[in-house]
C-alpha cells in the first residue's frame, strides 16, 4: 500500500443507485482549514434556528446562517430569512467548490454544531426554491462526523465520515431518492461546522 497517495477516489459514486454523491476528501492544507474553522466561527451572523415540533415553536441548539448572491429568501416554520452578502471567506469556498465539482452555485446554508450531540434528522433537500436536480457542495470544517444517506423506498443506507477540510457533493436524483441525516454521537465533544452551497431559483 503506497501510504503517500490518498486513497480517496473522487469519482467514486457513493450511491449504489438513483443519485449521486462524490466525496473529495480534504481539499486544503489542515492549517488552511484550521484558519477557516476559526474564521467562519468568528465572523458569521450565526443564529438559533427554529422548528415547529408538535405545534411548539422550538429553537435548536445548533446555529445556523443564510447568504447569497442576492437577498434570496429561505422559509422554514413559518419564518423567512433573507440571504446576507457574501463575506470574503465564504467567497473563496464557494470558488473552491465550484472549481472543485464544476458546478455552480448562488448561495450558502451554514450548520455550527456545537458538539455531537447536535446533528440533524433525516431530510432531503428539496424546497421548491431550490433547483431540481441541482448539485449541492458540502464543506465540513472542525470535528469528523459521520454523515448517513438512507434510501426512501428500499431503506438502503450508506454512511462516510466528513473529514476536517472535505468536500463532498450531492448531484442528480440523490434528493428525490435518498434522504440524509447527520447523527448525533457522544462520542464527538468538539464543534463542528457544515457549508452546503446551493443554487436557489428566483420565481
Ligand atoms: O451538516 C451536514 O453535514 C449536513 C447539513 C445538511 O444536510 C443541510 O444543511 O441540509
Ligand atoms: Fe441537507
Amino acid at each position: 500500500m503506497d501510504l503517500f497517495t490518498s486513497e480517496i477516489d473522487p469519482d467514486h459514486n457513493w450511491l449504489p443507485k438513483e443519485g449521486t454523491v462524490n466525496y473529495y476528501g480534504p481539499v486544503m492544507a489542515r492549517n488552511v482549514a484550521d484558519a477557516y474553522f476559526q474564521e467562519l466561527l468568528a465572523n458569521i451572523a450565526w443564529t438559533n434556528d427554529v422548528a415547529i415540533i408538535y405545534g411548539k415553536r422550538i429553537e435548536t441548539k445548533r446555529k445556523v446562517a443564510w447568504y447569497g448572491d442576492q437577498p434570496f429568501e429561505y422559509t422554514y416554520s413559518n419564518h423567512t430569512k433573507k440571504a446576507l452578502p457574501w463575506t470574503d471567506a465564504l467567497m473563496e469556498l464557494k470558488t473552491l467548490a465550484e472549481k472543485r465539482t464544476g458546478e455552480t452555485y448562488n448561495s450558502c446554508l451554514l450548520n455550527l454544531y456545537h458538539s455531537g450531540e447536535e446533528g440533524m434528522a433525516w431530510h432531503s433537500d428539496a424546497e421548491k426554491d431550490l433547483k431540481r436536480n441541482g448539485a449541492i457542495a458540502s464543506l465540513s470544517f472542525g470535528a469528523e462526523r459521520k454523515f448517513a444517506f438512507k434510501h426512501k423506498q428500499t431503506k438502503e443506507k450508506v454512511e462516510l465520515i466528513l473529514d476536517h477540510g472535505s468536500l463532498l457533493v450531492m448531484k442528480g436524483t440523490t434528493q428525490s431518492h435518498w434522504l440524509h441525516r447527520l447523527p448525533p454521537t457522544k462520542l464527538v465533544r468538539t464543534p463542528r461546522i457544515n457549508l452546503t452551497f446551493r443554487t436557489i431559483v428566483s420565481v
